[in-house]
């Protein structure tokens, strides 16, 4: 009953929370700034009635049709999914809200408070993801200082709990477990449980006597209306902001644990890129800027990504948003998918490695006789290819152009460089491949490396910690919108065999 009153109560104070978090942090403007939580409330209402509206005149329009070859080859392209933060054009590559990176790049508050002045803040991109608004610094600033003040709802025994797993199980599979393990925090899962338990409370009391005390009594402790489906996005808001600040620092304590000394010092005066630079012990100013490029372009990729998908999927079974982005973790983890990113490091290491030990050069003829070798062995080439983009991806283009601007003597850079403008040509003579172009994982290992964080086996951790701010800025609006538990229909091999022989012309 203690903990059901103060979890109701907290809840109910939460409503404050964030506008005093705001008056600590800027305390002369707090009353003039329209806060995130604000700014989401104005537009939950219109959004849903654009959508009941669109369901209700245009629901029984036809959208597309689904070939068997979609159905046995991964859905490629089949639409089915509704995604609001972000959508990706197989030629152009993807857009934030509508905003290419070029544009993110222009417009939205960075460290220095500038737009265009070095790249934006990772919380810039949640306050766009989630709102489709450009914030302005100092509603960027009051976010900062929200995320900070939230990071210490990380539960006391989450650490512990990273500091006893082997140092050589992946730093994957320690992140998962980390934020599994921090999922005792989420407010999401106490108000629709507690709601569970007190109406299993009341099937099960036997007097009816007893039922109108225990029914009157809870109630007063529990928000007011229960939690019903039209308030699961505000818990679930609580969960998202808290995953978001909760996460550099389990992500810290393994890399700590794995490679150094297990100490994360943290520095608050910082954004939140900066911080967890401090948190993994770096302390170069180019490497913030890079930590913030990175954590930025990796949020988002419209719905059907492997990892952001699993994250829509699972939350749409209303688990909370600690476990639905867990989920999505480990889809992440996967070598097809974000894992890639460590696969190109390895790859270029063993191409490195080979040609020392024979004495030869790493340049365009070495890589072009490298490469055919792993297509021979029917290995992929990582870091090329993709399931929907059809030419470089931008998020490449843009790390190219950091490279260039602050690294373009470097030797890793320029093997990048090589393999770029060789590996198209090789792909499209491989025949097989729909996209020769590169993606993102096969530059981001390389900028990391130039700043001395050479510990490929972490790299796609920095993935997650962003893909984060995608997977739950939309899983805001999957519970704001009531999105229904997401289940197609499969088919077995024997149905699709019929439905062929007695539909010839289909
Ligand atoms: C953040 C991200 O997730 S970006 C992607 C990261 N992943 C990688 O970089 C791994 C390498 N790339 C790949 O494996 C693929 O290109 C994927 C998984 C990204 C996309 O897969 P698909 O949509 O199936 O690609 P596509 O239609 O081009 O595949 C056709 C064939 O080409 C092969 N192929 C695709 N990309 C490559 C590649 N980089 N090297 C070698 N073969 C490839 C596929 O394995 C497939 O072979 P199969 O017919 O024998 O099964
Ligand atoms: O879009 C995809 O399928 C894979 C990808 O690039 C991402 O998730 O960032």
């Amino acid at each position: 009953m203690n903990s059901l009153a103060h979890a109701a109560r907290s809840l109910v104070l939460r409503g404050g929370y964030v506008r005093s978090v705001i008056a600590a942090a800027n305390p002369s403007s707090s009353r003039s700034i329209t806060t995130l939580q604000e700014t989401l409330e104005s537009q939950v209402a219109p959004k849903q009635a654009s959508l009941a509206k669109l369901k209700k005149e245009h629901g029984s329009k036809v959208i597309g049709k689904v070939t068997i070859d979609q159905l046995i080859g991964g859905a490629r392209s089949v639409k089915c999914m509704l995604w609001e933060t972000s959508n990706l054009d197989p030629e152009e590559g993807i857009r934030f809200r509508g905003l290419t990176i070029p544009e993110c790049q222009q417009v939205l508050p960075t460290y220095s408070g500038k737009a265009g002045d070095g790249e934006p803040l990772l919380e810039s991109i949640i306050w766009l993801l989630l709102t489709s608004e450009v914030p302005t610094k100092e509603q960027v600033d009051t976010l900062t200082a929200e995320l900070h003040k939230r990071s210490s709802i990380l539960p006391a025994h989450v650490v512990p709990l990273l500091n006893s797993l082997p140092k050589d199980m992946h730093p994957m599979t320690q992140f998962s477990i980390g934020l599994n393990a921090a999922q005792t925090a989420s407010v999401f899962a106490k108000a629709y449980g507690e709601l569970e338990y007190f109406h299993f409370l009341l099937r099960h009391l036997k007097s009816m006597c007893l039922k109108f005390i225990a029914s009157n009594t809870l109630r007063r402790y529990l928000p007011a209306d229960g939690a019903p489906k039209n308030e699961y996005h505000k818990y679930a808001l609580e969960d998202i902001l808290n995953v978001f600040a909760i996460l550099p620092e389990i992500a810290a304590t393994i890399y700590r644990n794995v490679y150094f000394d297990g100490v994360v010092k943290k520095d608050q005066s910082l954004d939140y890129s900066g911080n967890f630079c401090r948190m993994l012990g770096y302390e170069n100013p180019g490497f913030d800027e890079l930590m913030r490029l990175y954590l930025c372009i990796h949020t988002d990729h419209e719905g059907g990504n492997a990892s952001a998908h699993t994250t829509h999927l699972v939350g749409s079974t209303l688990s909370d948003p600690y476990l639905s982005y867990a989920a999505g973790l480990n889809a992440l983890a996967g070598p097809l998918h974000g894992l890639a990113n460590q696969e190109v490091l390895k790859w270029i290491q063993a191409l490195q490695t080979k040609f020392a030990k024979e004495g030869k050069e790493v340049n365009a003829e070495t890589i072009t006789e490298f490469a055919w070798e792993t297509l021979n062995a029917k290995k992929v080439i990582p870091g090329y290819g993709h399931a929907v983009l059809r030419k470089t991806d931008p998020r490449y283009t843009c790390q190219r152009e950091f490279g260039l601007k602050h690294m373009p003597n470097d030797e890793l850079f320029k093997i990048v460089d090589t393999i770029y403008q060789v590996m198209p040509g090789i792909l499209t003579e491989h025949g097989k491949v729909a996209n020769p172009y590169p993606n993102v994982d096969s530059h981001s290992g390389v900028l990391l490396w130039h700043y001395g964080f050479t510990q490929y086996q972490y790299y796609t951790v920095l993935f997650g910690l962003s893909r984060a701010v995608g997977g739950l800025c939309q899983l805001y609006w999957d519970r704001a919108l009531g999105l229904p538990l997401e289940r197609p229909k499969s088919h077995t091999p024997e149905w699709l065999e019929n439905f062929a022989k007695n539909n010839p012309d289909a």
